[in-house]
């Protein structure tokens, strides 16, 4: 048996971040594990986006701090936070935002392209990602010459492609009909668990965060809730990869 403790892979001490006379987030305290799946949920205006954004080293705090693997992350230069993000993040936002006047398999090289690898190699990767992904026959098609579904699922490929420690997603299945946003949280999960990474996402959909290891809810910028989910009642959708 493994009694060893799983590791630590983004720890937040003490978040707290203002807009003007607006607390944004209050004092948030976290502690996410490898491999783990956490949904963060609240109602509108609660300080979620906030929280992701500081967990993601997008914006950071105004106090506490962030921790990846023990380092800190959150008092790291612009360029710094930048250059983190593109290699050890991965995102997947409600709009896929891919860039449109690029082929799939161009748009999900990017990532590689912009850390310096050849363009044979990034291509090569980018084609085996869209494959594992079943997105083969896709490569050519420019992001307007697809569906939402398609769409979303190769901006999981370019997410995915510098195999990131931890992928951010905000209201990833927000443009999709149920029936795509349940594939496509399948596809999330599998291609996350298959790459051992650790998902964080912001849902205002129960359904999505049941999706998930774990839910922490927030309200006017404080944790209020932090649950497991039971295993008997997750949602497990169709894979397809
Ligand atoms: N750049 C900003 N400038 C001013 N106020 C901001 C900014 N970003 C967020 N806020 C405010 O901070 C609070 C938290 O915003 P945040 O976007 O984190 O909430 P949220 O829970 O993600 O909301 P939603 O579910 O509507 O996306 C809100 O009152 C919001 O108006």
């Amino acid at each position: 048996m493994n009694n060893h403790p799983t590791p630590t892979v983004l720890q937040a001490t003490n978040l707290q971040k203002r807009f003007g006379n607006t607390v944004a987030l209050g004092g948030v305290d976290l502690v996410v594990p490898r491999g783990q799946s956490l949904a963060i949920m609240g109602p509108s205006g609660s300080g979620k986006s906030t929280l992701l954004h500081a967990l993601a080293a997008i914006q950071p705090p105004d106090e506490g701090e962030v921790r990846l693997f023990g380092e800190r992350i959150d008092n790291r230069s612009e360029s710094q936070r930048s250059l983190l993000r593109r290699t050890k993040f991965g995102f997947l936002f409600q709009f896929a935002g891919l860039l449109t006047e690029l082929p799939a398999v161009d748009n999900v090289a990017l990532p590689l392209l912009l850390a310096g690898q050849p363009r044979g190699r990034a291509i090569a990767a980018a084609r085996e990602w869209m494959r594992w992904l079943g997105l083969t026959g896709l490569a050519n098609n420019r992001p307007g010459e697809m569906s939402g579904g398609q769409a979303q699922r190769v901006a999981l490929a370019r997410a995915l492609v510098m195999e990131p420690a931890v992928v951010f997603a905000d209201e990833p299945t927000g443009a999709l009909d149920h029936a795509t946003g349940v594939e496509t949280m399948a596809t999330l999960h599998n291609a996350v668990c298959a790459n051992q990474s650790t998902l964080i996402l912001v849902t205002h959909d129960p359904e999505v965060a049941h999706t998930c290891d774990r839910i922490i809810e927030i309200s006017d910028g404080l944790l209020t809730s932090d649950r497991l989910v039971d295993r008997s009642t997750k949602r497990e959708g169709t894979a397809v990869a």
